[in-house]
Order: structure tokens, then C-alpha cells, then sequence
């Protein structure tokens, strides 16, 4: 399943269900189920009836919700249905609305179907409360059946939609109710040849069956029309929802979509729905003053490139050999540096802080500054020792990599020593706080550097600290 990992975070069918598990439990999905020579189970997923039962065994399993779907109707994939609702969630936080267990929000659905399927996810789930708005009368029929059938009337409401609008119908009345979202799962096609295309022996098979009604998946203009028609009608009605929604099922219909939106200065964010082999889109504009810069979709969310951080340090008058001065500087913060490679130019390092020795510089600056007469004498003294008398080289490797490491350092004000002699016992025993390499190229004198931050519980902001102390101690 390519696209699983895509999946929203919290989509629990990440992860395969256990049809061991569902064959044992429901007696209609054993009956569909099919066991090979290694035990293994499986179903025929181009068997409508197969998704059909498959749907309904894991609404009960997973959601208690006990649903019928009819066999002339779409059978509602769940994973996408789940990750529509789950990012319908992460708007709702976005805009600090994600407190909706009270079921004090009131949601609206355009196109429910027979299934009545996001409203029923968003009623056991969230404790949302739902208006389901469809044009099929048949549909409808069922949708109020499966929603009594599970006892969820004091959450959803279910209405025909008798006009030829999406959202007017809603809005009649002055007085009307406002709603924190709409969602939507427009009709794909344009008319019945563009869906028999879609499914022409030319283009690869999908590997679902096929379901649904025509009055479910065509639409005229197709479903670009129905955004767009979406989005007409929200502009009449801005602050009666708070964010509009919709699913959108071409990516080149998404692209007009956010041109339209883009031309009229709506604000805008987009996701994707990433299941199995199927891709589709959520696009959300809003009228609010809200901030979707936080939004992301899951595969963005993959780790970015580690970007290394890059500076410059000058060449110093007094000062004629700036990468040893580099080095010393390494050693007063008692930062373990391993030449990786040597070039004429160049020089990369293996750097390993084991603790943090920079953060409390400024502390100790002004202690010594409170300090008077002989305590300061003292201290200055112990700091002027210099740092190849309280250092030395104590390991050299003989992979040709030359370890540089402080083996006694004394803090001038607590007057204690710390041994760092045993390198090793560090290496293997204490994790690093910041690792990370670091590239120094000498040109004209001035030093290039560029450090990549590998790993240690101080993280990437530990590592530009150390910077900031390399920066202040330039001199
Ligand atoms: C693709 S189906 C989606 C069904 C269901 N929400 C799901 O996701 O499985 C689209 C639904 O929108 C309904 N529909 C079409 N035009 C509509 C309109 N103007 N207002 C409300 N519903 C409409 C259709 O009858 C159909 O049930």
C-alpha cells in the first residue's frame, strides 16, 4: 500500500486491519473471506459486495457503528473518509475549536449519502453535531435509517436539499444557524460517458471494485463546477461558516480551484488524502482572520533536509594561525573534535559536546565581575593558565584520525578540576548532548565554516549556541 504512509498521523488504518481478527468476530466476513496454504486472509477487493461487508464489519469493529449500505449505492472507503474527518480536526485546533466533546459545534455536510458516512464518523468520534444536506431522496431514506439505527438523531440532522444550490439552501432563513465547517465529497464526473472512461479497459485497472449510483458520482460540470459553486455561494455567505471545505478528487481541478481562490484574495490551505493507490485533496478557504500557516499535509511532514548552519569568521590581526585558534576554542568548551578529512584548504571535524560548557558564560562573567581584590586576582590568575597547560593531546588514533581532548579542566570559580581523561568511557558510555560534523575552509584567511547537526538530547538549538560562543569569542 504505497501511499499509506501518507496517511494522516492518526489514521488508524495505517496499519493493515486483521482480517484474522474480523473473520473470527463477523460471521458475514468469514463467508467473503478467503484463506491460503500460510493461513493468510484475504478478500476480493474488485467484489463490490466484498467492500461492502469489509465497510460494514470494520464501522462495527472500530466505530460500534452498526450501518447498512445499499447494494446500488457507493460503498464509502474509510481510510479517505477517516482522513477527511481527522484533518476537519486539526482545522478545528488550528482555529482553537478542537473542544467540540460537549457537542456544542454544529457541522454541516453536503452530499451525505446513503451511508450518512462522515456525519456518523463525526458524531461517534467527536461528538460533533451534523446537518447532512442530499438531493436524493433515496439516499436520504437510508441515511435517516442508519442514523436512528445507531441512535444518533440527537446529533445529526439530515435534510433534502429541494433547491438547486449547495450552501443556500441552508441559509434561507435570516435567522439561520452559523457552523465552525462545511465538508463536501463532491461528484467526480461531468456525465455518464466521462465515468465510463474513467473505467474504459484502456486505463489500468483499479483495484477496488466499483460502487456507487450516477446520481452519486455525476454531476454536471463535474466536480470542478461543484467547488466552484461552493465557493460562489460562500462569498454570500462568509460568516455563516467559519471554514469551507471540500474534498476534491483531480489535482488539475485543485489547481483552478486555488487560482479562483487566489484571484479573489481568499485565504487558503490544501491536504492531501493519501490511502492505498488513491490520492485525493482537501482544500479549506475562510472569510476569519485565521492563521493556516501551521497546516501541513502528512507528507510534508516527513523530515526535512538537514540544513547546516553556515558563518564566517574574519582573519584576526593578532593571530596567525586561525584554525589552531578555532581548535583552542573547541578545547576550552571541552569539545571532543576528530579530524575526519584534511585537505589543503579544507578541514572537516567530527564534533562531540559531552556536556553543556558554554551555557553558563555569562553567568560566570558576572560573578567575576562581583568579585573584588584578591578572590579576583585569583580567579584571573587560574584563568590566564593557558589552555595547553591545562589541556593536553591524550589519544591519538592510529585509524589516522587524530582526537583532540581536554584531560583536566579547571573552572576558575568553583576551583574544581573535572577529568575528562578516560575518552573512551565517555565515547561509550555518555551520549553526546550535540554531534555534528563540521567543514572549515580556509580562504584569503577568513574561515568558511558550515556544521551539520547529527544528533544529542540539546538538539539543533544546542549547536547554535555553540556557534553564538564561537561568534563571541573571536577576538
Ligand atoms: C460522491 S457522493 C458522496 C457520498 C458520501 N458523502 C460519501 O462520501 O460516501 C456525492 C453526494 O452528493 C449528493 N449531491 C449532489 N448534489 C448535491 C447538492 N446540490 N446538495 C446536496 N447533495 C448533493 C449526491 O446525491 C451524492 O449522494
Amino acid at each position: 500500500m504505497a501511499l499509506n504512509k501518507f496517511m494522516h498521523p492518526r489514521n488508524i488504518y495505517k496499519m493493515r486491519p486483521d482480517f484474522v481478527k474480523l473473520a473470527k468476530t463477523y460471521e458475514e466476513f468469514s463467508e467473503i473471506a478467503k484463506v491460503d496454504v500460510s493461513g493468510k486472509v484475504s478478500i476480493d477487493f474488485k467484489d463490490p459486495n466484498s467492500l461492502r461487508i469489509l465497510t460494514q464489519c470494520l464501522l462495527k469493529a472500530d466505530f460500534g457503528l452498526d450501518i447498512v449500505i445499499p447494494e446500488d449505492r457507493l460503498v464509502p472507503t474509510l481510510p479517505l473518509r477517516l482522513n477527511y474527518i481527522l484533518w476537519i480536526e486539526d482545522l478545528m485546533s488550528a482555529i482553537n475549536k478542537s473542544d467540540p466533546i460537549f457537542g456544542l459545534d454544529i457541522e454541516i455536510f453536503l452530499g451525505t449519502g446513503a451511508c450518512a458516512i462522515y456525519p456518523l464518523l463525526a458524531a461517534v468520534k467527536n461528538k460533533w453535531h451534523m446537518v447532512g444536506l442530499e438531493t436524493d431522496s433515496e439516499s436520504l431514506q437510508h441515511a435517516t435509517y442508519n442514523i436512528s439505527k445507531n441512535n444518533l438523531q440527537n446529533y445529526i440532522e439530515v435534510k433534502e436539499n429541494t433547491t438547486k444550490s449547495v450552501l443556500e439552501y441552508m441559509f434561507l432563513d435570516e435567522n439561520s444557524q452559523t457552523f465552525e465547517f462545511c465538508m463536501c465529497n463532491p461528484p467526480f464526473y461531468t456525465n455518464i460517458e466521462e465515468l465510463w472512461e474513467s473505467r474504459s479497459p484502456a486505463r489500468p485497472e483499479p483495484k477496488n471494485g466499483f460502487t456507487g449510483s450516477p446520481h452519486e458520482l455525476i454531476t454536471e460540470g463535474g466536480e470542478l463546477q461543484f467547488c466552484r459553486k461552493i465557493i460562489e455561494e460562500s462569498k454570500l455567505h462568509k460568516d455563516k461558516i467559519l471554514i469551507f471545505t471540500t474534498m476534491v478528487g483531480h489535482k488539475f481541478n485543485l489547481k483552478e480551484l486555488i487560482i479562483d481562490l487566489k484571484a479573489d484574495g481568499i485565504k487558503y490551505t490544501t491536504t492531501e488524502f493519501c490511502q492505498g493507490r488513491v490520492t485525493r485533496w482537501g482544500l479549506a478557504w475562510t472569510y476569519q482572520n485565521y492563521d493556516f500557516s501551521k497546516m501541513f499535509s502528512p507528507r510534508e511532514l516527513k523530515p526535512k533536509k538537514n540544513v547546516p548552519i553556515s558563518f564566517s569568521l574574519p582573519e584576526l590581526n593578532e593571530c596567525n594561525d586561525n584554525m589552531q585558534k578555532l581548535k583552542n576554542i573547541l578545547q576550552d568548551l571541552q569539545i571532543i573534535h576528530k579530524v575526519v578529512t584534511k585537505r589543503k584548504n579544507e578541514l572537516v571535524l567530527d564534533i562531540e559536546a559531552m556536556s553543556n560548557t558554554w551555557s553558563n558564560q555569562r553567568r560566570k562573567r558576572r560573578i567575576l565581575k562581583r568579585l573584588s581584590g584578591d578572590q579576583m586576582k585569583k580567579v584571573k590568575n587560574d584563568l590566564e593558565i593557558p589552555t595547553n597547560e591545562i589541556s593536553e593531546k591524550i589519544h591519538h588514533n592510529t585509524d589516522e584520525l587524530q582526537k583532540t581532548i581536554i584531560d583536566k579542566s579547571i573552572d576558575p570559580l568553583e576551583g574544581t578540576s573535572h577529568n575528562l581523561s578516560n575518552s573512551k568511557s565517555l565515547e561509550n558510555q555518555t551520549p553526546a548532548i550535540v554531534h555534528g560534523i563540521m567543514k572549515i575552509n580556509n580562504k584569503d584567511k577568513i574561515l568558511h565554516i558550515e556544521i551539520e547537526f547529527i544528533n544529542g538530547s540539546a538538539g539543533k538549538e544546542g549547536l547554535h549556541q555553540i556557534v553564538q560562543y564561537i561568534k563571541n569569542n573571536w577576538k
